[in-house]
């Protein structure tokens, strides 16, 4: 096995770094969505041949699945804070928690991939067309074997959802609403599958102020809600890791829900001043019963993957160390179904509801705009922001 140089700068920094990656020469096979030995070794020698730099996040993410998928979960001391190359490298490998050696291997096979491609392509993109499937900053987005790919890809911020990552969800589902794929599957990178908004939304005031901020932030919610209700294909959350907030209420909107037994489902609304979204407030009493939905919209109670599938929430449980594995297995199967048969099904069940969850959803944002405002939610927004406290 030898070793590739490739340099990182980061701010402060007087010179360019070096971090170093292990290299080694094989064929890629693009067709797995189970990457063996034999596709992390190879993906490991593309990126010897990308023909631009990634940049320093994309060469963090790649050490941390890299250092994940060799040696397991981060076992080195933390460095000193002066010392900056390393204190990033750390940080990264750090973020992944206990995420297994086979999904960091098929997440590091996933991300060289989807590097080869964005970094090939972008010399042949016209100008303004820089959202293209492979183009995403804030995801992952693969479409093969009949199955697209969306997998949230901020590891280091628990997928917490920025404005950006809001609209690049959007667009994905659009996108994945017209592509040639029967079924389309929505991940989250790392050891989260999301931890919700991102709460540093909140911070960036226009203009116009808050009030200005909270409107706009009610628009964006109800579009961005809006797309799942209207997706025509069937939606599949793969929930690798604890889904907090937004995460959780969307899947009421899907048709399947599978879960790593490492998944937790919380929704803090009242913790965070806040109020339910994502039609949860329609979903969750019908799919688990008024008051157990209570029990998570309103007094905020996280569950299991087992106590969520109990009540309708997650269609099924695996073991974490077979998750991927199984549930691939299972998608691959769903993918070879006739395609027009399962969009014209999924449709006669839920389309006669589209109406409803609109109306909801309009609703849920208009109280929510007003939540936002309110000193309940500032100030749990400002306590977690400040660092006093996390869920
Ligand atoms: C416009 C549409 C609005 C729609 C509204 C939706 C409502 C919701 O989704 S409500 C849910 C909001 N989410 C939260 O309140 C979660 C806040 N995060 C936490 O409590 C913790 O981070 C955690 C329990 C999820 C994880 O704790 P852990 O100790 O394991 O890791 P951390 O060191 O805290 O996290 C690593 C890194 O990631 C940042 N981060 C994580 N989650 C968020 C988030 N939701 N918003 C912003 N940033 C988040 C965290 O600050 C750390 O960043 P640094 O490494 O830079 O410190």
């Amino acid at each position: 096995m030898g070793w590739e140089q490739i340099e990182i700068s980061l701010p402060n920094c007087s010179a360019l770094q070096v971090i170093s990656f292990p290299v080694v020469q094989l064929h890629l096979n693009r067709t797995a969505m189970r990457a063996s030995q034999k596709d992390f070794e190879n993906a490991m020698n593309q990126v010897k041949l990308l023909k631009k730099d990634p940049g320093n996040e994309a060469k963090l993410k790649l050490y941390a699945l890299y250092k994940q998928a060799t040696e397991g979960p981060c076992n080195m001391p933390k460095p000193g804070v002066f010392d900056l190359i390393n204190k990033a490298k750390w940080d990264a490998w750090n973020a992944l928690g206990s995420l297994p050696k086979e999904t960091a291997r098929q997440n590091y096979v996933d991300l060289v991939s989807s590097l080869s491609s964005s970094l090939e392509s972008s010399s042949q993109v016209e100008p303004g067309t820089d959202r293209k499937s492979t183009g995403y900053e804030t995801l992952m987005v693969t479409s093969e074997d009949g199955i697209t790919k969306i997998m949230l890809n901020r590891p280091t911020k628990k997928n917490a959802l920025n404005v950006e990552m809001y609209h690049e969800i959007m667009h994905a589902l659009k996108a994945a609403s017209k592509d040639d794929s029967a079924i389309t599957v929505l991940t989250g990178n790392g050891d989260y599958y999301s931890s919700g908004n991102d709460l540093t939304n909140f911070t960036d005031i226009p203009p116009g102020g808050v009030e200005e901020k909270a409107k706009n932030g009610a628009i964006l919610l109800r579009e961005f809600v809006g797309c799942f209700i209207d997706f025509p294909k069937p939606l599949i959350a793969m929930v690798n890791g604890p889904a907090v907030g937004i995460s959780v209420t969307l899947l009421g909107l899907f048709d399947a829900v599978y879960a790593s037994d490492r998944a937790t489902f919380h929704t803090p609304f009242s913790h965070l001043g806040q109020s339910p979204e994502g039609c949860s407030s329609y979903t969750f009493p019908k799919i688990m019963s008024p008051a157990k939905a209570i029990e998570m919209l309103v007094f905020g109670k996280k569950l299991t993957a087992g106590e969520a599938c109990a009540q309708g929430l997650v269609t099924e449980v695996f073991p974490d160390s077979t998750f991927q594995k199984e549930v691939w297995t299972r998608l691959k199967a769903f993918a070879k179904l006739p395609p027009n048969a399962m969009r014209i099904s999924k449709g006669i069940i839920r389309n006669r509801e589209k109406e409803t969850l609109h109306a909801v959803n309009a609703e849920e944002c208009s109280v929510l705009q007003g939540r936002w405002l309110s000193d309940e939610c500032m100030n749990a927004v400002v306590n977690f922001l400040s660092r006093k406290s996390k869920l």
